[in-house]
């Protein structure tokens, strides 16, 4: 459960949300605008904190947990994938990539560093800086520098909402062959229905509610669902 503001001004964005993300699955998050989607993401991605409730990521509980203990968390169990790249224009590509890890103090695993490349097809393009990419291209880096840290879950928020429609396709299908090909587990939120059929399962929201969801979504099944859910 999550509330925000008191009293008469209190908006209840999620209410009693019961739902698991199950390991080596990628879930699309969905629902009409003001449903919750970045609401119930934020809560289970350590980024804001559920008022009631409990999130746990592989059994340990995050709700509750200090600002310090979260930040930790996000740094070491979780990748993100935003809508708009965030990637530091002074560093190259790879070093965008091993960003993460080197704030960690990890080493990287290069077999892995390897394989997310070759996946994202950036190989020739490593030593480029973000403004000497397309936006497609970043987004890319931007997916591998989120599973290259083999996190326990990557979480991306409306990853192709600031691209065109070509580049929005390869980088969904790339974050599908990530998930399957790396055995990782990863949560989308998307209100695109097309972005939504990419993944292994959609789970839609209404109202701060878990409404539905489907496995093996189509575009055309997720269409059917929003428009059960809108009518
Ligand atoms: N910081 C906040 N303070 C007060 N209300 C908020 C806050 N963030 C979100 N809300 C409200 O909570 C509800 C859920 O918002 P949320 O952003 O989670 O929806 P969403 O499904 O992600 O929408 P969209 O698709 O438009 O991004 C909305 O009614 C919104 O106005």
């Amino acid at each position: 459960m999550k509330t925000y503001g008191e009293g008469d001004a209190a908006v209840h964005a999620l209410r009693g949300v019961d739902v698991g993300f199950e390991h080596g699955a990628f879930t699309a998050i969905m629902g009409p605008s003001g449903s919750g989607k970045s609401t119930l993401m934020h809560c289970i991605a350590g980024l804001d904190t559920a008022t009631r409730g409990s999130v746990r990521l592989n059994g340990d509980e995050i709700t509750g947990m200090g600002e310090r203990r979260l930040t930790r968390l996000r740094r070491d169990r979780i990748g993100f994938i935003f809508q708009a790249f965030n990637l530091l224009p002074m560093l190259t590509a790879e070093q965008n990539i091993l960003l993460p890890l080197e704030i960690a103090g990890r080493r990287p695993d290069w077999a892995l560093f390897d394989e997310v490349v070759e996946i994202v097809g950036l190989r020739d393009r490593l030593d480029h800086r973000p403004s000497e990419l397309s936006g497609g291209q970043q987004q890319r880096v931007a997916v591998a520098r989120a599973f290259v840290s083999r996190p326990e879950v990557v979480f991306a928020d409306e990853p192709t909402g600031n691209l065109d429609s070509a580049s929005g396709t390869a980088v969904l299908e790339l974050l599908r062959t990530s998930v399957h090909r790396l055995g990782m587990t990863a949560v989308m939120v998307t209100h695109d229905a097309k972005a939504a059929s990419y993944a292994d399962r959609a789970v839609f929201l209404r109202d701060g509610r878990v409404e539905d969801e489907i496995d093996a979504p189509t575009a055309d099944s997720v269409l059917a669902a929003m428009m059960k859910l809108e009518g």
